[in-house]
């Protein structure tokens, strides 16, 4: 569960094209990035994905069935966490179960320890640091029952410490629950770091650039970071997205 089709998907906005026929697949446990400038449609395919907008053309596909302007099937966790500030943390971890269904508090109280929250779940987001209510929003992510799980760059607000400790986090939370990722930055090292494939967009309108297989080993850790692969590759991707940007030829 969880193989996302899309399909020749195509959308405008006041006469101006955001995405042409863009067509990709993520795999059953996959975790896929798409890397691309601002303003070139990242957000726009995700809620496109989510059914929060229709497509002008093109289609998509979850596990076998037309997903297309249909809410609700997918997870998503939008760039702010989004937790509602009059509920606790174990109660805003439960609210995409709850909406589904019945919640299971056992184990949510479980991931919240395994995240390093003990203690903290009667409390309000209020008393959550930005990398503390990032992760109570990711448990609610992995927590609903949808095997399609969305991350609109979700890091981008943390400072670089914090988001290499939520880098490291989340590929261990994700190893254990294995669900498939659909991941949106403009930070290389994050594509990099956490991906097993990335998807480079060109801007106006978004088609394909360039895709990458990431062949880092796992369990990943920070150390990687370092590594002359590590950075051959930042080489490649900066190489991929700036000549392009620059109207040269693109490196395949
Ligand atoms: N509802 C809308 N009405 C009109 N234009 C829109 C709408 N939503 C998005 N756009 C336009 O579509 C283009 C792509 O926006 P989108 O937010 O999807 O890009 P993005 O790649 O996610 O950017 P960023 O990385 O800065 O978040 C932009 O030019 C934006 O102004």
């Amino acid at each position: 569960m969880g193989h996302l089709e899309i399909k020749r998907l195509s959308k405008s906005f006041d006469g101006k094209e955001v995405l042409k026929h863009l067509s990709l697949q993520v795999e059953e446990g996959e975790f896929l990035t798409i890397l691309g400038p601002s303003g070139s449609g990242k957000s726009t395919l995700f809620h496109l994905i989510g059914g929060l907008i229709e497509p002008d053309q093109g289609e998509i596909i979850l596990d076998s069935n037309n997903i297309t302007g249909q809410r609700g099937l997918i997870s998503y966790m939008p760039q702010q966490p989004a937790l509602l500030p009059w509920r606790t943390v174990i109660d805003n971890a439960m609210l995409g179960e709850e909406l589904h269904g019945k919640a299971d508090k056992e184990k949510a109280v479980e991931m919240i320890q395994k995240a390093g929250l003990a203690g903290y779940e009667d409390s309000l987001p209020d008393a959550l640091s930005g990398g503390m209510k990032q992760r109570v929003a990711f448990i609610r992510a992995l927590l609903s029952p949808q095997s399609l799980i969305c991350l609109d760059e979700p890091f981008s607000a943390l400072d670089d410490f914090t988001r290499l400790e939520m880098h490291q986090w989340l590929l261990a939370i994700w190893a254990e629950y294995k669900r498939t990722i659909l991941f949106v930055t403009h930070n290389i090292d994050e594509a990099l770091f956490l991906s097993d494939r990335i998807i480079v967009l060109s801007a106006n309108p978004s088609e394909i650039a360039n895709e990458y297989k990431i062949p880092f080993k796992r369990p990943r850790n920070k150390e990687l970071l370092l590594t002359e692969e590590f950075l051959e590759w930042k080489r490649k991707l900066n190489k991929s997205i700036f000549q392009r940007q620059d109207g040269n030829e693109t490196d395949h």
